[in-house]
């Protein structure tokens, strides 16, 4: 294995100045579930209304990721050769999803430590995976870092709603490894937050994220 030298340098601007600067700490709030559940609409929907409040935000959305920092070999080799696309391109593999969410966590690690409220909308199926984005944001910041928001939305609801139609290829065996058919999805043990995401509105689900966030002091009433 080659050896790479690099060394961590402590940054001028601490993480605690920047938080006093923006006037809030900042975390990583996690949704995480099946394609459909409603993810991205809630987080959306916590993101907007956060930022009408002047809370310093970002969201990180699965598909939207999988367009720049986590491309397809597909994509990459579009601009770069067949080795390099290969090597550093993500599917849908069990190994591809670990390594989508590992460097999707490094970067929620860096805007919480920008002080930022983090948004991230993964399905991040893998209970492991998950686990180990908590660990290391817990242990580079804080308890309270990393907020886990499992939408628990029933398949039959998100396959009936199938926006992109992945459900309907999967189960024609067109599209393999689609999480909840042939490929596992692993529910959070204990989620900070849980939203019923087959019974009530967005709306109704993203004012029940603030209303935990207030109540854990990361957001003003
Ligand atoms: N096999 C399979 N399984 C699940 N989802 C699939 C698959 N193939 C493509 N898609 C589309 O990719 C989006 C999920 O990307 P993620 O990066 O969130 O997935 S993962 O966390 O790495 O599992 C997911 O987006 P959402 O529907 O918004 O969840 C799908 O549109
Ligand atoms: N709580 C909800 N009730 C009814 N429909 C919803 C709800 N949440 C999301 N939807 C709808 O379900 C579809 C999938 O939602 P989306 O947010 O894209 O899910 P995900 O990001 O988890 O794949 C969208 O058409 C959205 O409008």
């Amino acid at each position: 294995m080659e050896k790479v030298e690099v060394t961590w340098h402590e940054h001028a601007v601490a993480r605690a100045d920047r938080e006093r600067l923006n006037g809030h700490r900042g975390c990583v709030v996690w949704f995480t579930g099946l394609s459909g559940c409603g993810k991205s609409t809630i987080a959306n929907l916590v993101d907007r209304q956060l930022f009408e409040r002047g809370v310093h935000t970002f969201l990180l959305d699965g598909d939207n990721v999988r367009h720049g920092l986590n491309p397809s070999t597909a994509m990459l080799a579009e601009a770069h050769d067949a080795d390099f696309a290969q090597r550093f391109g993500l599917g849908f593999g069990p190994a591809d999803r670990e390594e989508n969410i590992r460097r999707i966590g490094a970067v929620t690690e860096l805007f919480c430590s920008a002080g930022l409220i983090t948004l991230a909308a993964f399905v991040s199926p893998y209970r492991k995976d998950r686990d180990l984005v908590r660990q290391r944001l817990e242990a580079s910041g804080g308890a309270g870092d990393f907020i886990e928001v499992f939408v628990d939305t029933p398949l039959e609801v998100c396959e009936s709603r199938d926006p992109k139609g992945l459900y309907k290829k999967a189960r024609a065996g067109e599209l393999k490894g689609m999480t909840g058919i042939d490929d596992p999805y692993e529910a959070p043990l204990k989620p900070e937050i849980t939203l019923a995401g087959g019974s009530a509105p967005p709306d109704k689900l993203a004012t029940e994220v603030i209303r935990q966030l207030m109540e854990r002091g990361i957001v003003r009433e």
